[in-house]
């Protein structure tokens, strides 16, 4: 039997996604019409030896509840959340809750970034693993440019065995353009190395030299992994599928491009006859209504109830539940946010912020908005949330309204309101 864990952090990081992470937490954005931690959560319900599924996280469990059960009536795989009472790091919720992952005495686990992207080839992770005995973590890793592979975990691998030698986790300098995807799969003595990763930073906390934070904080990656570098307990497969993390809203358009393209069959049935001229890939959400003039796709994402009048144009784009697109609208390379309304003609255009196709590897830059010496870092567009006034904040004013209009000082609602004055 095996196990998976998806790492989703807490509402204190996700902070580059805002504005988009500020309505819906991140893990929860809806990528190709599903939430991002869905495209994990369906890779690992594919493997049936895969049991169970462990959202680890700091958001509260009322924003996940919702999720959590639809999942559960969506996968035939027991999907629980567990919430950190402070964030923990990579590593230290994973060890807080080793009993939960260790429960029923599992093979093997998967431990997922919830922030990445990809086909997450799973059986084949598992299979490399099995086949080296000795192999406590086994990393999935990949190509990235030399320049770039700073951002990341570095990897230096034994060319024969491929057992990692020397990990670092985002180098000062140049290491290996061998890069930690955030995708493993552990064997569950790695608890052990664990507990005494763990003792070490009990130890330096409480002799008080100066550690900061959350004595039960732990980095997986600096704690955990770089310490097992070179014991032959390591080791890292490398894939050249796919791969980027959701950093930045703008990667967000980019990975919708892609997990369109990996989905396609599934999109097609969740998508129904659509009326409209469509140009792959496109999901569209059963219950969104598309003028028959409208012309969508390449790579866009429609919401449920969302509504698209006659002649809108919209590609490279993510538009969000019960958003309006009025006529002979434009949408490209932008997200528009749930209830949000575009008005007739409009056009909304952002710039593609996507890796740079002549660099071979490229991996997303997760560029911030404005560089150093305050120059915009042109990127994708995004139309906020609309934030709708309360329907029964609405129905008193029109009461009130009412009230004044006909005069009736025996008006119920008049004289509750204006008794003072009557
Ligand atoms: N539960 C929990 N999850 C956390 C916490 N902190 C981070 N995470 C989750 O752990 C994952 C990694 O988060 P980061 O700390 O932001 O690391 P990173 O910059 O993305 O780098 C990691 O991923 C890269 C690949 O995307 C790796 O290359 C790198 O080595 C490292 O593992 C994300 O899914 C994040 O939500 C925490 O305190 N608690």
């Amino acid at each position: 039997m095996l196990k998976a864990v998806i790492l989703i952090g807490g509402p204190q990081k996700g902070t580059r996604f805002r504005p988009l992470s500020l309505d819906t937490p991140k893990p929860l954005f809806p990528i190709a019409g599903l939430p991002l931690i869905q495209h994990h959560i369906c890779a690992c319900a594919k493997l049936q030896e895969c049991k169970e599924i462990l959202i680890i996280g700091a958001y509260t469990t009322n924003l996940m509840s919702q999720f959590i059960s639809d999942m559960q009536k969506e996968y035939h795989v027991i999907i629980r959340y567990l919430q950190e009472f402070a964030p923990l790091g990579t590593g230290g919720g994973l060890y807080h809750f080793r009993d939960q992952i260790r429960a029923g005495n599992p093979t093997a686990f998967f431990l997922l970034n919830g922030d990445v992207c990809s086909d997450f080839p799973l059986r084949e992770l598992w299979s490399f693993h099995e086949e080296r005995p000795s192999a406590l973590v086994t990393i999935m890793g990949t190509e990235a440019t030399r320049q770039q592979s700073v951002h990341y975990g570095c990897m230096v691998r034994e060319p024969s065995t491929k057992a990692v030698n020397h990990y670092v986790e985002k180098p000062n300098s140049y290491v290996s353009t061998l890069i930690n995807c955030g995708v493993y799969v552990c064997s569950l003595q790695v608890f052990h190395t664990m507990a005494e990763a763990f003792q070490k930073k009990q130890d330096v906390f409480y002799s008080g030299n100066g550690q900061n934070g959350h004595p039960g904080y732990m980095s997986w990656e600096q704690d955990v992994l770089a310490p097992l570098a070179g014991t032959n307990k390591l080791y890292a497969m490398q894939v050249t599928n796919w791969w980027s993390q959701v950093k930045t809203a703008g990667s967000a358009i980019y990975a919708n491009r892609h997990y369109l393209e990996l989905n396609k069959e599934n999109d097609k049935e969740s998508s129904g006859q659509p009326s409209c001229h469509i140009i792959p890939d496109v999901f569209l959400h059963p219950s969104a209504s598309v003028d028959s003039t409208a012309v969508i796709g390449p790579n866009v994402s429609i919401g449920a109830g969302v509504t698209i009048k006659a002649g809108v144009r919209i590609k490279e784009s993510i538009i969000l539940n019960n958003a309006t697109i009025n006529d002979h609208a434009l949408v490209m390379y932008s997200v528009v946010g749930q209830d949000a309304s575009v008005g007739e003609w409009a056009r909304v255009e952002g710039t593609p912020s996507d890796p740079d196709p002549n660099k071979p590897f490229a991996k997303m830059d997760n560029t911030p908005l404005f560089n150093t010496d305050g120059r915009l870092n042109p990127s994708i567009t995004i139309l906020g949330e609309c934030q709708c006034p309360n329907l029964f904040i609405i129905i008193i004013i029109i009461i009130i309204l009412i009230s004044f209009i006909y005069k009736g000082v025996n008006n119920f609602f008049f004289t509750i309101l204006f008794y003072r004055y009557t």
